[in-house]
């Protein structure tokens, strides 16, 4: 039985099918970094495995159960824009993150927590601020911090949680090339050091390879100029991302084609070998 399994699964709003018949299997640890034009349904699929928006068709399962169409704490989501509380400090943002999420009665009802569970949660907060490189910045206000270390945070926010699966949403998109090489090492630690399972949205290929250990191309294959909504993206690469294949020469080439310019392929580094044995269906 496989992590998650996707089984002929479909997105449509109205008549407009975003995603359709996509089918995967993917194993507790993996790193799917997920490319395609804009538009073509990435954020839609993680906010199907959020559980924010149901599949139109198809099966979502999570160890082989239905995943839970609502959001909970084995799914953490970070996003390409700063989703922190302007309002609270670094500490308090994540501590927030600790309660919306706890179960004692007396949190459900007031959305704080109170005595020795405060303490505990207030000790496991400094433990993740200290993790993402954060603990001298604890009391702090968002706006006071730089792009990255906004992005550390929401990190921060995702992983209090110990999430299992780990959803990330362009989460470097807008930051500087030397803060963004940061986040990605501090990003593989924790996926190896906690044994996520992430899926990436990235318009950077390179970033791609550097991070992941499966690439996924979503592209439509059927079109209808008359009818342009009537058929969604699909996944037509799968790539197992190693040393062969990142070392690839005809890597760039065969995603150039099939991604549009909205993917920056200008800093892709793939030198060697082929892609047809990775082409899916
Ligand atoms: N709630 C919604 N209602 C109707 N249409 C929606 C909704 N959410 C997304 N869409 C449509 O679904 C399509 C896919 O959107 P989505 O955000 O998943 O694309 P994307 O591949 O993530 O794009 P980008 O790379 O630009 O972020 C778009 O045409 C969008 O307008």
């Amino acid at each position: 039985m496989s992590y998650i399994a996707i089984s002929q699964l479909w997105k449509n709003y109205g008549d407009h099918v975003v995603l359709e018949r996509l089918s995967k299997q993917v194993e507790q640890g993996e790193f799917v970094t997920l490319v395609g034009a804009s538009g073509c349904g990435k954020t839609t699929f993680l906010k199907m495995l959020l559980g924010v928006e149901s599949p139109s068709k198809g099966q979502l399962n999570l160890q082989g159960a239905p995943l839970k169409r609502e959001p909970d704490g084995e799914r953490g989501i970070v996003f390409q824009r700063y989703s922190v509380f302007p309002h609270m400090t670094v500490r308090q943002n994540v501590l927030v993150a600790v309660e919306l999420r706890h179960q004692g009665w007396l949190s459900r009802l007031t959305g704080r927590l109170f005595g020795k569970a405060k303490q505990q949660a207030l000790a496991d907060v400094d433990a993740m601020l200290e993790r993402v490189g954060l603990a001298p910045s604890a009391n702090r206000y968002p706006h006071e911090l730089s792009g990255g270390m906004q992005q550390r945070l929401a990190l921060a926010q995702a992983l209090i949680a110990k999430p299992k699966v780990l959803l990330l949403d362009e989460p470097f998109g807008a930051l500087d090339p030397g803060i963004r090489a940061d986040m990605h090492v501090l990003v593989k630690e924790l996926w190896q050091q906690e044994n996520l399972t992430i899926f990436m949205i990235t318009h950077d290929l390179s970033e791609a390879f550097a991070l992941g250990s499966r690439l996924w191309v979503f592209d439509k294959v059927r079109h209808d100029p008359q009818a342009p909504q009537a058929y969604g993206a699909t996944i037509t690469y799968d790539l197992p991302i190693n040393q062969q294949t990142a070392n690839c020469d005809d890597t760039q080439q065969v995603l150039a084609k099939t991604l549009s310019p909205h993917v920056d392929l200008s800093t892709a580094q793939p030198e060697k070998a082929g892609l047809a044995a990775a082409e899916s269906e």
